[in-house]
């Protein structure tokens, strides 16, 4: 059987660490924070208030590709917080060898950005938010990415939990197919 990738997707600030953290544990997955494979100089770029390029991007993609690549040869599942905002970046993370399901954290942009602010984060520039979500591409079409309102904590969290708890069963019960899952918007 396939193992399941969980993967917390947004814009900077959308809640990404702090939901992946939770599901990873709740679900005894492996968590990985896309946040800590960044090179020092995009992490520099950023902290300068400097909006990564799909160039910069693309060595922290490998790096990211690499770990998921080797927990699916060992057959771990995962939970990833990542931003994938760039379409192309989605589908590189579907090709890692697990079973994918996307977890779009979406807020209105002052709700996060007041989060921003009052946040503490070792390179991010909250100046950078209209920057994110000039690059968040929209999802639809991806029958594998669930958009949930990242607002009421326990409300998010009680979603969430629920989509993983129905994809990890479909993954047990239908056995290891690799398709994307059926989802609502
Ligand atoms: N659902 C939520 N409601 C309110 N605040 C949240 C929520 N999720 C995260 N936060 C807070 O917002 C800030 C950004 O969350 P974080 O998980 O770091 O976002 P990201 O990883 O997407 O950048 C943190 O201070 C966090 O405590
Ligand atoms: O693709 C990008 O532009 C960046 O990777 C960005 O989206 C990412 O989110 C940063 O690593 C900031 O970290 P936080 O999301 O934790 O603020």
């Amino acid at each position: 059987m396939t193992p399941p990738l969980i993967v917390c997707m947004g814009v900077s600030g959308a809640g990404k660490s702090t939901s992946a953290q939770i599901l990873a544990a709740k679900f005894e997955l492996t968590l990985i924070e896309a946040d800590d494979l960044h090179s020092l100089s995009n992490k520099q770029k950023m902290q300068a208030g400097a909006a990564l390029t799909d160039a910069d991007r693309a060595p922290w993609m490998q790096a990211v590709c690499r770990q998921l690549s080797t927990c699916a040869e060992r057959g771990i599942g995962c939970v990833l917080a990542h931003s994938a905002l760039r379409r192309a970046h989605r589908e590189q993370l579907r090709s890692c060898g697990l079973r994918t399901l996307f977890l779009h954290l979406d807020a209105p942009r002052e709700t996060i950005a007041r989060r921003l602010r009052e946040r503490e984060h070792h390179y991010m520039n909250a100046e950078l938010l209209d920057s994110q979500f000039e690059a968040l591409q929209p999802t639809d079409g991806e029958a594998d990415v669930v958009t949930l309102t990242a607002l009421d904590r326990e409300a998010l969290m009680a979603q969430a939990s629920a989509r993983v708890v129905d994809f990890i069963a479909q993954g047990t019960i239908t056995g290891d197919t690799g398709h994307a899952v059926t989802t609502h918007h």
